[in-house]
């Protein structure tokens, strides 16, 4: 199995220790499932200060990063990503990007090897975005300080889709993204906490009648709170029927 890589483009190098020194993406690198490698622009500049931005052109507040640098940074970066003939796509966050969901995680997960460019100020000329960019991705409608946060999302829930990467007990997890709902609740030791119970389903033994009342908690959860995300499903004859029985309770 030849690992995933992923090159970041970052003057934060260091905060990329959270994916790579923890939890799954943690383990993900360490069985080397997962290549994680930074390129900071700040190693590509030629002046005493190190200078990666400047003012911007037609004035306002803050700073935008200079193109020379991030082209070279962002250039080795595709050639450590695309080595060995592997394809490798580069991509921008932020908020202006497509906005990323399970579906858009899919898609990437498809696309061979990354270069994520985390831009910080105001942002990134946008002469280097139209050389070197093959696309851009926005994690959601709100403004961060920094492309690096978003980009350790995408890490996070591509690394989740590595087949390996996550333990056996986890992958059922999966189950209920995968169908485009929301999961289902969780439960774990005492049965009674605080006086409140365990639903005693859970606690039958009887694997088809959990399955199905996970299942229906799903559907439920999913009509209650994103309505929106059972527009877009073709449900199963089995799903249909679970959202028959749950309209029918609501409305007893
Ligand atoms: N939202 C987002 N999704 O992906 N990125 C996001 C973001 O808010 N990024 C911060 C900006 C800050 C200025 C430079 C460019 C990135």
């Amino acid at each position: 199995m030849v690992a995933k890589r992923i090159a970041l483009v970052t003057i934060f190098p260091e905060m990329f220790a959270a994916l790579t020194e923890h939890g799954i993406t943690g383990r993900a690198v360490r069985d080397g499932l997962l290549e994680v490698r930074c390129w900071n622009p700040r190693d590509f500049t030629s002046d005493r200060h190190r200078t990666v931005d400047d003012r911007p052109y037609g004035g306002g507040p803050g700073m935008v990063m200079l193109a020379e640098p991030l082209y070279q940074a962002l250039t080795e970066a595709r050639a450590w990503a695309g080595a060995d003939g592997a394809t490798a796509r580069s991509i921008y966050l932020s908020p202006q990007g497509r906005q990323l969901d399970q579906g858009g995680v899919l898609e990437l997960s498809d696309a061979g090897n990354l270069v994520l460019l985390a831009g910080r100020y105001e942002g990134v000329d946008e002469r280097l975005i139209g050389m070197l960019i093959d696309e851009e991705w926005s994690i959601g409608d709100y403004v961060l300080s920094g492309g690096e946060l978003a980009a350790m999302v995408m890490v996070d829930a591509l690394t989740r889709l590595i087949p390996g990467a996550l333990g056996h007990d986890q992958s059922a997890v999966e189950d209920s993204f995968a169908q485009g709902l929301l999961d289902c609740p969780h439960y774990t030791r005492p049965e009674e906490y605080r006086g409140r119970v365990v639903p005693e389903v859970l606690l039958s033994g009887n694997h088809e009648r959990i399955r199905r009342w996970r299942l229906k908690q799903s559907l439920a959860r999913t009509q209650e709170r994103r309505p929106d995300l059972l527009e877009g499903l073709t449900l199963s004859e089995e799903q249909a029927q679970l959202l028959e029985e749950i309209r029918r309770e609501r409305n007893s």
